[in-house]
């Protein structure tokens, strides 16, 4: 085990082009009979915004969750700049991975600055550093700073999910893993909340990794594309090339939001001519 001052994310770590692998992982619950991840391999480079898209069940949530060990694998290594993260502590390891969860995983009883300051605490800055680091992250994710002393039940579901975004930005980490960040909220403040995640990603300079099942949404949000069934990689493609594809799943899903939008327009245009 390595000791706490290690820094996992090496300082000239930009200059590498890889930073995560995720090399033969899989993973089988003890109730499971057949492995939930069967044998996924994938390299995700330095600031890169990567999209696990796949339908329910299909084992998205588990393979980000192995990535900063909220899920052990059963087998296979997963490396951040060629350092297994097995030899990390999970404190360690999670220092520089930002996570945040389905719905927005906020601590009910604490108040928004308590759940913003959750990581900063633990890692032992003063109160006054602490503090500035909340009014940096609520102006930065735009919520007005007398949110700080509400609890999470007098915000929106789009302003927890600010705060959930904020509360994983809190220590700067270099990484940030999202599960269905924006899946509980109206398409309007989603698309704007996803827009303003992408351009977060942008100027921190974040590797995202983000699990969606809407394809609209990865299309729009990520550079790298990686669809997910039944626990195996089906397809993996950049998201510019998603009208290249050539396996006939893959052309299928892509063309769905297309085929809408196109539907809804002649919808609408033979409506307004009745
Ligand atoms: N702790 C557990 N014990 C047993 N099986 C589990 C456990 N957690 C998840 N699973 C199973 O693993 C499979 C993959 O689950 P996972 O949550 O990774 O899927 P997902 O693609 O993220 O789904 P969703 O989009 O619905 O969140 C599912 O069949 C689920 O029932």
């Amino acid at each position: 085990m390595l000791d706490n001052n290690f820094h996992f994310v090496p300082p000239n770590f930009k200059a590498r082009i890889l930073l995560i692998e995720l090399d033969h992982i899989s993973k089988r619950y003890q109730s499971s009979v057949d492995p939930v991840i069967n044998d996924v391999s994938l390299s995700i480079a330095t600031e890169s915004f990567i999209a696990l898209l796949g339908a329910s069940g299909s084992g998205k949530t588990t393979i980000l969750k192995t990535i900063n060990q909220l899920i052990q694998p059963s087998s296979g290594e997963i490396r951040i700049n060629g350092i297994p993260t097995s030899s990390l502590s999970p404190p360690i390891l999670r220092r520089g991975i930002g996570y945040v969860f389905q719905g927005s995983g906020l601590f009910p009883h604490l108040s928004i600055s308590e759940n913003i300051g959750i990581t900063p605490t633990l890692l032992g800055w003063s109160q006054h550093k602490i503090k500035q680091r909340i009014e940096e992250l609520l102006k930065m994710v735009e919520l007005p700073q007398h949110f700080e002393s509400r609890l999470p039940h007098q915000l929106s579901g789009g302003q927890q999910q600010r705060v959930a975004i904020a509360r994983a930005l809190a220590a700067s980490p270099p990484i940030l893993l999202m599960d269905e960040p924006f899946g509980a909220l109206d398409p309007i403040t989603r698309d704007s909340l996803g827009r303003e995640c992408r351009a977060l990603h942008e100027r921190l300079k974040l590797t995202t990794v983000m699990v969606t099942h809407d394809i609209q949404e990865a299309l729009l949000l990520a550079d790298r594309i990686i669809i997910i069934k039944a626990g195996q990689i089906m397809a993996d493609f950049p998201s510019h090339l998603a009208l290249e594809q050539t396996n006939t799943d893959v052309q299928a899903m892509m063309d769905v939001p297309l085929r809408q939008a196109k539907q809804l327009q002649e919808m609408l245009k033979a409506k307004a001519h009745e």
